[in-house]
């Protein structure tokens, strides 16, 4: 069995985790880190896991982790595990990383986003960014370090991927309209995510300065081994989860001068993801829902060519606890240990 430790399992996505490693079959959760809720029965913080799990939950302290488990998760807030990995706890254990400290490239780039100083620069070399379906041959068994993608980024990056990496688009004009349900704020009492400030509401944030913003234009550059610059506009919808993205650009025309089809561009897709257990495309004139993928590790993924504008209007839509967090990061650690990627992530999505 896989001993996993959890830092930060009482939190949301913590928690999905703990929901989610309940059913692998190869693992076995060995720590329950918490920070406010040291030495109290997990069952209590989290009343749906009574009778299912009987442990209490433990401190945060990662050295000591990493002499007993073979993979910790972190679950926290951006900048704890920066502040705390070394050498060391690397040469101990494999560690899935749920924060951002390590999925963008340029130290420079995330210390002005975050705002924060990263302490450990060292290692962001080492992480391998673990958006399965791209790098899924980049982690390994030998890969120490992954840092898993967010909800947004998971999102908007495997919807807009395969038109990027076939030149498709024109990426200078690609706009990512987001939305998520509140789940994605954490679960840390904040005022804007009262239940009276989110009911019966709708609205932007964080316009034109989410931290998302410079991760989704690394990894399409990548994909598009060109510079991306986007517009990302973040809303916080009054729904416990879910993220949709909307994302508008032109097409690029063809040779003739013409647009590509519907049949064209749906066949890339199919190219690119037709074997992908996650990430469903959806039939034609289908507009993807949050409601279809909740609970489950899937991706759903429309598109409609306005012939009007030229443009091509791209849709995703997964569960940002599921796809966007935790259950990435189980697909993550089932390639870090050979193991079949959908271990313990066959979610049939719940309604309602
Ligand atoms: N929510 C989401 O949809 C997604 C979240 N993520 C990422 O996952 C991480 C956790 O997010 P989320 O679960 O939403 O957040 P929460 O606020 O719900 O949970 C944070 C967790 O970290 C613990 N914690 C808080 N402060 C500290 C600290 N100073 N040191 C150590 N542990 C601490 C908390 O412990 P305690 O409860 O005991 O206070 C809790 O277990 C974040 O980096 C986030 O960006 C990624 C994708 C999606
Ligand atoms: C609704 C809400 O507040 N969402 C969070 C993003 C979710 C998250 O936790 O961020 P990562 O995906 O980077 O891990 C935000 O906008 O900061």
């Amino acid at each position: 069995m896989i001993k996993a430790g959890i830092i930060g399992a009482t939190g949301y996505a913590g928690a999905e985790l703990v929901r989610i490693l309940m059913n692998h079959r190869e693992t076995e959760i060995v720590w329950y880190g918490s920070h406010s809720h040291i030495d109290r029965k997990y069952a209590e913080v989290y009343g749906n896991m009574f009778r299912i799990v009987e442990n209490v939950c433990r401190d945060d302290n990662l050295s000591e982790l990493a002499q007993q488990a073979d993979v910790i998760f972190t679950a926290t807030p951006q900048g704890f595990l920066a502040g705390m990995l070394t050498e060391e706890i690397l040469e101990k254990t494999k560690i899935v990383d749920l924060s951002a400290d390590y999925r963008i490239k340029d130290v420079s780039v995330y210390e002005k986003w975050y705002g924060i100083e990263h302490k450990s620069p060292q290692f962001i070399g080492e992480a391998v960014y673990g958006l399965c379906e791209i790098n899924r041959e980049k982690i390994t068994e030998r890969t120490r370090l992954v840092a898993n993608p967010g909800c947004y980024t998971t999102c908007s990056i495997l919807t807009a991927y395969p038109l990027v990496r076939e030149g498709l688009i024109d990426t200078d004009t690609l706009i990512i309209d987001a939305k998520s349900g509140t789940s994605g704020a954490g679960r840390g009492a904040k005022v804007q995510n009262l239940f009276c400030e989110v009911n019966e509401n709708i609205k932007a944030y964080g316009v034109a300065g989410h931290r998302h913003t410079p991760e989704i234009e690394e990894q399409l550059g990548y994909a598009g081994n060109c510079n991306v610059t986007i517009n990302f506009t973040p809303h916080l919808v009054p729904m416990n989860r879910g993220i949709l993205v909307t994302e508008y650009a032109k097409l690029n025309k063809k040779a003739d001068g013409t647009l590509p089809s519907y049949e064209e561009i749906k066949a890339v897709y199919d190219r690119y993801y037709d074997t992908e257990k996650f990430i469903r495309v959806l039939d034609k004139g289908i507009c993807p829902e949050t409601r279809w993928v909740e609970g489950s590790n899937y991706v759903d993924i429309g598109f409609v060519i306005d012939e009007r504008t030229g443009r091509i209007i791209m849709m995703g839509a997964l569960d940002n606890l599921v796809k966007g967090a935790a259950g990435q990061a189980v697909q993550n650690m089932n390639l870090l240990f050979g193991l079949k990627e959908s271990e313990g992530l066959e979610l049939v999505p719940c309604f309602p």
